[in-house]
């Protein structure tokens, strides 16, 4: 048996219209990591929130080291060794590594002033413990989202904790920071720490998880050790029924071609030429930073190009901002939604149709209401986004519900290319399965897709055609019939430099 550190029991949780857990539960053992999984919407935020007291809980116990507690906020909860790592990283950029992770507790000496040389002699020591090779001198803003997720780690542990929950922690890390943070984990299960991993990576589950609790709706579905489960009956737990074909492909005749990109030059993309026919999925794929986003944001706008130009429907087009790709119906679904594409404080409907409001405007200039809830009522069924009503705060809905509003918003614009950064990052898979139905049912109507993703099965499961990105050029370009998983790698990291040539 392992030693229980925590237990959540019997969790119930509701927000003014929204049931968000009925009787949840959790336990954390040493030297063990357990996944935390559900659909998005289905209570693991929460439950975490109520743990750490963010939210208070309306019913239930939690039992810590063999005491029943209830912490009264993030700070009691980190000072009893409880800490918690966020998808949004919560450190000061222009403060060094060493101030945020002591950040309000600094070493003093006998005169009561900070002593600088112990506070960063003691951080050096906690990023040596990670093998980070890094001063704590540096600036935060200095470091890469994974390193300042290392930091936000380091900190977690200078506070001795022994439980220590990760939500969806490699979604911003590069392969190699991934393999990394798996490196601390194992770590800190050889000193008995109890984790708690949320994600939505499988395959992530399988390799560095020991045991899986599923919520579905707020509620507990069970808890069973990773070694009794597979892929298929983890969904099935999930989502409540068999998933079958992750990705539904359909084929269709390609038409002409839409958009020309030749010799693209500028920030991060080197001499980038290709083609994109009307009906088309064109998949990119890449390592992160291989320069993917950065051309996709000189195709839309957002990003100046030095030279090379862009050909649209036959015409040469200048898109100088955002608005430029917007007028002439290309559409980017940003990979990082949160900043770049949704307004927290505004309501769902208000998101979605924000730049779609002249698709329902009568022929006097006057906005038809009705039609727009009609559409954004369409749109929240489709893709069956989990909200008490069209009207709910956007910021109030879960992280892969907001991507959801995310997408239908580049929808709703009606474009005649639409191009999605990492579309289903945070989604889970009977959502994702949901959003690549849509994407075909529009590819079908003719639609142009760019999909650009990290997710090699994404890629060779939806895409019709595929080019690989490396350093900012074009190092692999296949047709879906020739593509492998160990080709397209080879062409991600630069390996396979002659293009395999396929019909434009
Ligand atoms: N402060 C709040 N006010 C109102 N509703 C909320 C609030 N916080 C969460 N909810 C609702 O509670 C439910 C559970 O959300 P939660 O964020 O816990 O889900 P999740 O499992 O973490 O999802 P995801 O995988 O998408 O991040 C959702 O329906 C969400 O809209």
């Amino acid at each position: 048996m392992h030693d229980n550190l925590l237990q959540l029991i019997n969790i119930h949780k509701s927000f003014p219209g929204v049931k968000a857990l009925t009787g949840a539960n959790l336990n954390v053992r040493a030297g063990r990591v357990m996944a935390l999984i559900g659909e998005n919407g289905a209570g693991k935020s929460t439950l975490m929130k109520v743990l750490t007291g963010i939210y208070s809980k309306d019913d239930g116990e939690i039992i810590y080291l063999g005491n029943k507690v209830n912490f009264k906020g993030p700070k009691s909860s980190q000072e009893a060794g409880i800490g918690i790592i966020h998808q949004e990283l919560n450190l000061i950029p222009q403060l060094t590594i060493a101030e945020n992770i002591f950040l309000g507790r600094e070493f003093t000496n006998k005169f009561g002033c900070i002593d600088w040389k112990k506070t960063y002699d003691q951080a050096d020591k906690l990023l040596a413990e990670l093998h980070l090779t890094y001063d704590s001198r540096k600036l935060i803003s200095e470091l890469s989202i994974g390193e300042q997720q290392m930091v936000e780690i380091a900190k977690v542990l200078s506070f001795n904790s022994k439980v220590i929950i990760m939500d969806e922690p490699t979604d911003a890390l590069t392969e190699t920071e991934t393999a990394s943070l798996f490196e601390v984990i194992r770590k800190l299960k050889q000193q008995n720490c109890g984790i708690v991993y949320i994600s939505h990576r499988l395959k992530e589950i399988f390799e560095i998880c020991d045991d899986v609790t599923v919520l579905r709706d707020g509620q507990f579905i069970g808890e069973k050790t990773v070694a009794e489960l597979d892929e298929n009956s983890l969904i099935e737990m999930m989502v409540g029924r068999k998933l079958e074909e992750q990705y539904p492909r359909i084929s269709k005749e390609r038409g002409g071609v839409t958009l020309q990109v030749k010799n693209l030059s500028g920030a991060g993309v080197n001499n980038i030429s290709f083609n994109l026919h009307e009906g088309e999925i064109l998949g990119v794929s890449g390592l992160m930073g291989a320069g993917r986003t950065e051309l996709m944001k000189m195709i839309y706008g957002a990003n100046p190009a030095k030279s090379g130009s862009i050909i649209l429907k036959g015409k040469t087009i200048k898109t100088n901002s955002p608005s430029d790709g917007l007028n002439h119906g290309i559409v980017y679904i940003s990979e990082d939604r949160k900043r770049d594409g949704l307004i927290l404080g505004m309501s769902v409907k208000d998101n979605m149709s924000l730049n779609a409001l002249n698709n329902f405007v009568n022929q006097f200039g006057k906005l038809q209401l009705k039609n727009e809830q009609k559409s954004v009522d369409d749109f929240v069924g489709l893709f069956n986004i989990k909200t008490p009503s069209i009207n709910q705060i956007i910021g109030l809905l879960s992280g892969g519900n907001q991507q959801k509003v995310a997408i239908a918003k580049g929808l709703m614009m009606r474009p005649s290319i639409l191009i999605l950064d990492e579309p289903t990052r945070g989604v889970d898979v009977g959502a994702k399965k949901e959003i690549y139905q849509l994407i075909n049912q529009f590819k079908q109507q003719g639609l142009s897709v760019i999909l650009v993703s990290s997710d090699m099965p994404e890629v060779l499961g939806m895409s019709d055609r595929i080019l690989v990105i490396y350093e900012g050029t074009v190092t692999g370009e296949f047709s879906i019939r020739d593509a492998t998983q160990e080709k397209l790698m080879a062409a991600a990291v630069g390996k396979a430099q002659e293009k395999v040539n396929v019909a434009k």
